[in-house]
């Protein structure tokens, strides 16, 4: 199994395969009693890459293959953050991976691993280079989150951008649903599933999967039967689905999504769903001219990612500051497109799943300033916090 998890992270962290979809298509090869754990090293890894690396660079004086700075920083998760394995078992599975891998480099790996003692981490004295080797985050976010949101607020969501979650379920309104699962809010359940894309209610359409921040802006449209929605950043399909299923086979689902082989997701799941309300469209959304006005629109935009790192951790291995210097413009640009294609009386929401006012608060503010035929009703902003991921969502109405 642990020999699974180094091929895994290698792909991952060298050839920057998507560490899910790596997961979805692959996690079938390690035996169903094992699945947990190497789910568990698999995400735990790349979470704390950066923190973990610290640790062994502090015994390793020289530069190291990609191959054997994987597997030191996985044999350093499991040695600082998992309590019920042994230390000798870890450190002797590291050495049978060396020997596989880089048969020369096995001593060194023996030796760099025994000397690592949790108890012993010097960490440097300035409180943001701490944190940021603690939570694996770079400076640059700690120091934006610090101004934006404030000290505290910013130290109470660092654990949280690091944690493994569960997996919550959405069942299907149409179809009966029993279960022991623990209830979260309207259809949502709160699971220990893994490998659903296997489990016959998943295959069935009765069950998908949903995170509870993301069905929180589906309830934030306050969707109501024989309602026209359209959804401008549609793919993978989840939220349009939820919608689909809110509506009960009653109003339409418009999807948009500029990428071909992304629109082709959100397709399978209406199959998979057997929904006759959704249709699905491949387009820029900042030109939508071509579409009429809906009852609710929704403008999920593409965004930095900030409050989902647990779910996504390899958005921690790319994020750059500049990242936002491109969004942010296109996020304004598809919900002005967007607000043109909204009833009278109607619902826009503005959703992303990031932690940053640039792509929050300040593209509602300036949309605000310049559109005096919308009001802003309510705006919410979910922190990382206990098994949840962060979100902002902000619902404007149409009053002229
Ligand atoms: C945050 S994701 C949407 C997630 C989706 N709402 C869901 O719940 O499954 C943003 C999507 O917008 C798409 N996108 C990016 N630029 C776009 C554009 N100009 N027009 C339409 N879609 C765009 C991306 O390809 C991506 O699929």
């Amino acid at each position: 199994m642990r020999y699974w998890v180094y091929r895994a992270l290698y792909e991952v962290i060298v050839h920057q395969v998507y560490s899910n979809l790596y997961l979805k298509n692959n996690l079938y090869q390690v035996d169903c009693k094992d699945q947990a754990l190497a789910t568990n090293i698999f995400y735990g890894t790349i979470q704390n890459y950066s923190f973990c690396q610290y640790v062994w660079k502090q015994y390793a004086h020289y530069k190291v293959s990609d191959k054997i700075d994987v597997l030191l920083s996985m044999s350093v998760y499991q040695l600082i953050f998992l309590d019920k394995v042994p230390s000798y078992a870890i450190v002797n599975e590291a050495i049978e991976i060396a020997k596989k891998e880089e048969p020369r480099s096995k001593g060194f790996v023996n030796a760099i691993l025994r000397k690592i003692n949790k108890n012993k981490i010097n960490y440097p004295e300035n409180e943001f280079n701490r944190l940021s080797i603690q939570y694996s985050l770079p400076v640059w976010l700690l120091k934006m989150w610090d101004k934006q949101y404030g000290s505290m607020q910013m130290r109470n969501m660092l654990p949280y951008c690091n944690q493994i979650m569960p997996l919550y379920i959405r069942y299907n309104p149409n179809y009966t649903f029993e279960t022991t699962y623990e209830h979260i809010c309207g259809t949502l359940y709160k699971t220990n599933l893994n490998q659903i894309a296997n489990n016959q209610l998943y295959k069935d359409g009765k069950i998908s999967v949903q995170d509870e921040g993301s069905y929180q802006i589906c309830l934030f449209l306050d969707i109501k039967e024989n309602m026209n929605v359209l959804d401008c950043c549609a793919a993978p399909g989840t939220k349009s689905m939820a919608i689909a299923e809110m509506l009960h086979h009653s109003g339409h689902v418009d999807c948009i999504e500029l990428h071909e082989h992304r629109k082709e997701l959100i397709e399978k799941d209406i199959q998979r769903l057997s929904l006759n309300n959704v249709s699905c469209f491949c387009q820029d959304a900042r030109d939508l001219s071509s579409f009429l006005e809906y009852d609710r629109v929704l403008c999920d935009v593409p965004c930095s990612g900030y409050g989902v790192l647990s779910r996504k951790p390899d958005i921690k291995l790319k994020m750059k500051p500049e990242d936002m210097d491109t969004l942010i413009p296109l996020q304004y640009e598809i919900l002005e497109s967007a607000s043109k294609h909204v009833k009278k009386g109607g619902i826009l929401v503005y959703s992303t799943c990031t932690i940053n006012k640039k792509e929050n608060e300040k593209q509602i503010e300036k949309f605000i300033e310049n559109h005096s035929n919308y009001e802003c009703l309510e705006m919410k902003t979910i922190f990382p916090q206990k098994e949840k991921d962060g979100f902002y969502m902000a619902k404007l109405k149409r009053i002229d």
